[in-house]
This record gives structure tokens, C-alpha cells and sequence, in this order.
């Protein structure tokens, strides 16, 4: 029976593509402080700094492969079995590069170059520099076109409806600790479903559970 599933994805999906998570161990957030690279304050204060940060992850990126995580995700979309709305809060382009189609970037995209000055946006080159000009306002005013702590998240109406209006919610490899994200599971009316290596802080909000590695159990998910 064909059913609308609507899934959010987090850090975790792409841990085994080798792009680290914020809060695991050695998790981003242990390595920089949130407040200097993923805030406007932060931006404003030192650009240079944030730019060289999202430049290592966008190298980072480019050189990582998808894994049997994000096939199996875009199989299960493409399949036309059901219908399948992929938001993620991941800023790499890995659900793409495994043919997912229409994912919904609720953090932004690392790939994508945002002018703060005229709103206008464009293919990010590979290393982004705060002098950089816009290519329609000519203004130095370029920022990656993520979305930073105290920011409203993107496409917010669009994700919050497909959530609410699914059969099934399936929260995969993120913590529940950022929101409102994290409060998805909340909106959800239909049957809600959480994968992860280890339970959420919002795993008690979940009808049923899987653990393990993404890599292993989305694709026995899928099957
Ligand atoms: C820290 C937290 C307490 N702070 C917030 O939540 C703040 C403030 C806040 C708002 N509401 C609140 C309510 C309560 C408390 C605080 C708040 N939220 C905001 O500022 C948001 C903006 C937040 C977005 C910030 N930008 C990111 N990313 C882009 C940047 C970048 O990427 O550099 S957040 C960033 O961190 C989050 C990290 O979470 P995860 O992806 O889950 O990763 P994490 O490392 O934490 O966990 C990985 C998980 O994977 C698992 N795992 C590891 N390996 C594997 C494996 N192999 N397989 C499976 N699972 C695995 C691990 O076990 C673990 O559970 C992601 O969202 C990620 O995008 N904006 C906003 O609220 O605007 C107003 C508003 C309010 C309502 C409606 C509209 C607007």
C-alpha cells in the first residue's frame, strides 16, 4: 500500500562517507566553537575565519563518496513505491550525488554561495573569500548559504507540512538536539520511526526504533 513517508536526515547518515558529526566525540563542535563559525554574530566579527571553515568542509565534501545510506534513500524515492520527501539538515550535497531529486536543505547547502547584501544566490566555487563579489549586485558581501544558529531555518512551512501530513516520520542519524528540527517528531500524526547509532535525545518521542550503523540499517529498512 503506497504510503507518504516524509524523512529528516542529520550528521549521522554521512558519518561512514568519512564527513565528521557536530557531537560525537570527536565531533566538529569539539574541534571549533559553534559562536565564532556558525553564527551571523561570529560571520560579522571574523568572515575570513568562517569561510576558511566552510571551505575545509566543502573539500571535504567534494572528496567523500555517498554510501549505501543515501543509495538507499534515493532508491526508495525514486522508486515511485511511495511518496518519499527527503529533508535533511546535512549541508553536504551526498543525497544528491546518490540520485535523490527535490531534497530539502532545511540548513542550507554547502555548495551554494549567498549575497548578503541583495539576497542573490549562486554555485559556490570551491574556496569562497569575504571580498568575493556578488555576481548580480557586485557587493563583497558573500556568505555560504547555510543556515546559522539563531537563523531561521529554511523551507520551514514546506517540511513542517509534509511532516505533519505523513503515514510515516523517520528521523535517521541525527541527535534531536538542535531545533526546531529536533521538534519534528512532535508535529508528526502518522506512525514515527527513529534510526540511529545509538537512541536520540528525543528517542522517547519515537513509536519504534532501530539501531546500528546507516550504512547497515536504512538499506534493511528499505528492503
Ligand atoms: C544547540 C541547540 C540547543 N540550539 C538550537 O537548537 C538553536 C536555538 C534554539 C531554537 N529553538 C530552541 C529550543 C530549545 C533550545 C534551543 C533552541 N536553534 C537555532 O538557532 C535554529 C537554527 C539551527 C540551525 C543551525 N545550523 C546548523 N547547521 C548548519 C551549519 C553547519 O552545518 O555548519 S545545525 C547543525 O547541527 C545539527 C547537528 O545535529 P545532527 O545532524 O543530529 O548531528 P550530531 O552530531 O548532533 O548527531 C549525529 C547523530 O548521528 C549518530 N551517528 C553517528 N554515526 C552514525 C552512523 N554511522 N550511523 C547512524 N547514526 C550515526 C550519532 O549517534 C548522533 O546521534 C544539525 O542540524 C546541523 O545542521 N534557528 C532557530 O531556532 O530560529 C528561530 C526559529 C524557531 C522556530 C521556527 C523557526 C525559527
Amino acid at each position: 500500500m503506497a504510503m507518504k513517508i516524509a524523512i529528516l536526515t542529520g550528521a549521522g547518515v554521512s558519518a561512514e562517507s568519512g564527513l565528521g558529526t557536530f557531537r560525537d566525540k570527536d565531533g566538529l563542535w569539539t574541534k571549533y566553537d559553534l559562536n565564532e563559525v556558525a553564527t551571523p554574530e561570529g560571520f560579522a566579527r571574523n568572515p575570513s575565519l568562517v569561510h576558511e571553515f566552510y571551505n575545509a568542509r566543502r573539500r571535504n565534501a567534494l572528496e567523500a563518496s555517498h554510501n549505501a545510506a543515501h543509495t538507499a534513500l534515493a532508491a526508495l524515492q525514486q522508486s515511485g513505491r511511495h511518496d518519499v520527501t527527503l529533508i535533511t539538515q546535512n549541508v553536504d550535497d551526498l543525497h544528491e550525488r546518490a540520485g535523490a531529486r527535490g531534497v530539502i536543505h532545511m540548513h542550507g547547502e554547502l555548495m551554494r554561495a549567498l549575497c548578503a547584501a541583495c539576497g542573490h544566490r549562486w554555485d559556490a566555487p570551491e574556496a569562497m573569500h569575504p571580498q568575493d563579489p556578488c555576481p548580480a549586485c557586485t557587493a563583497a558581501r558573500t556568505r555560504p548559504d547555510i543556515v546559522w544558529f539563531g537563523e531561521i531555518p529554511y523551507h520551514m512551512d514546506r517540511l513542517a507540512g509534509a511532516v505533519e501530513t505523513a503515514d510515516l516520520f523517520v528521523a535517521i542519524g541525527t541527535s534531536a538536539e538542535v531545533y526546531p528540527a529536533a521538534g519534528l517528531v512532535e508535529i508528526a500524526r502518522g506512525e514515527t520511526l527513529e534510526i540511529n547509532l545509538a537512541p536520540s535525545a528525543r528517542a522517547n518521542a519515537f513509536d519504534t526504533h532501530r539501531y546500528g550503523p546507516a550504512s547497515e540499517v536504512v538499506p534493511a529498512w528499505v528492503a
